[in-house]
């Protein structure tokens, strides 16, 4: 039986350490803030997003909340992002996506200013991950890298798949395990032989978005399990891309969904947002 990854303990940790650091830059006179900007009524992204304005609360950030209708133009969306470029009580800017269809999401990430770039989706900071040397590192890759190192497996000399090749996940994942120097491996739709690649991996990212997607026969014996799926399954509950019941009892340790990724990518945010009123206050 896989030990359970407690996704909501390891960011307790995380988040808990933001606090201490958040105390120390009020006494400095600084309090970190974030703005997250919100287009159209989606209720997932408002669960996220309410669950970001809980994290800020609890951890000291100050955060502003711009929930805006779905019809917003990409103008006024771009209007508000130069706003709070320029705000001096705001050091984090992150705008949820999806952005509804007709706005140019690049276009709007690519105008937040790098500096206050908390998600790193900024080209500028995408290439600064791609070399190495980076302010801050993507909220849920990120948040895999610590959930992995909790579990005391070295990620060194392994091989990782990654299953996923988006710009939000699965690319910064495969390079950040690089940068741990493991053997990566990326998987993606056009991939032959999945199964056969997925069973070779001493640690499994699944970052895919279908419920029920790994299944056992994808999993090597005493493999490491990352789940970042975020799926609703045939009953409407929320559940990962692992088949858990049945990948559990193979793998050596397996984070859960909900209670694993996600709760850590919100730490990781709140962390970057310390960085980020830091860097602008030229303490970092
Ligand atoms: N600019 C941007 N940055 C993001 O970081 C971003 C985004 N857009 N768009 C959507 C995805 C998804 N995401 C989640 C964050 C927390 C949970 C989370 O807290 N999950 C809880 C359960 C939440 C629930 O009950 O629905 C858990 O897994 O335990 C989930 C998903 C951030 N994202």
């Amino acid at each position: 039986m896989a030990k359970l990854i407690d996704g909501k303990a390891v960011s307790a940790k995380v988040k808990a350490e933001a606090a201490e650091e958040v105390k120390v830059l009020k006494a400095g006179g600084i309090t970190p803030g974030l703005a997250v900007i919100i287009v159209g009524d989606d209720p997932a992204s408002h669960i996220y997003v309410n669950n970001k304005k809980k994290a800020c609360a609890a951890t000291g950030i100050h955060s502003e909340e711009y929930a805006l209708p779905a019809d917003t133009t990409q103008e006024e969306l771009l209007a508000l992002v130069k706003e709070l470029n320029e705000k001096e009580d705001i050091h984090g800017i992150l705008v949820q996506s999806p952005l509804p269809d007709g706005l140019d999401e690049s276009a709007v990430v690519e105008a937040i200013d790098p500096l206050k770039d908390v998600d790193a989706f900024h080209a500028y900071n995408v290439g600064r991950i791609m070399i190495g040397n980076y302010r801050f590192l993507p909220c849920t890759p990120a948040g895999v890298i610590e959930l992995i190192r909790s579990t005391g497996v070295e990620i060194a000399g392994k091989n990782c798949v990654v299953i996923g090749r988006s710009n939000i996940v699965g690319k910064p994942m495969a390079m950040l395990l690089l940068h741990n120097n493991g053997t990566v491996t990326i998987c993606h739709s056009r991939t032959k032989n999945l199964k056969e690649i997925c069973r070779s991996a001493d640690i499994l990212v699944s970052a895919v978005g279908k419920a029920h997607f790994v299944t056992a026969d994808m999993v090597k014996e005493g493999a490491v399990v990352i789940d970042v799926g975020m799926n609703r399954d045939e009953n409407g509950k929320l559940c990962g891309d692992v088949d858990f019941d049945a990948v559990e009892s193979l793998a050596s340790h397996i984070t859960p969904v909900p209670g694993g990724v996600g709760p850590m990518t919100i730490a990781m945010l709140m962390k970057n947002t310390v960085t980020a009123a830091k860097l602008q206050n030229g303490i970092a």
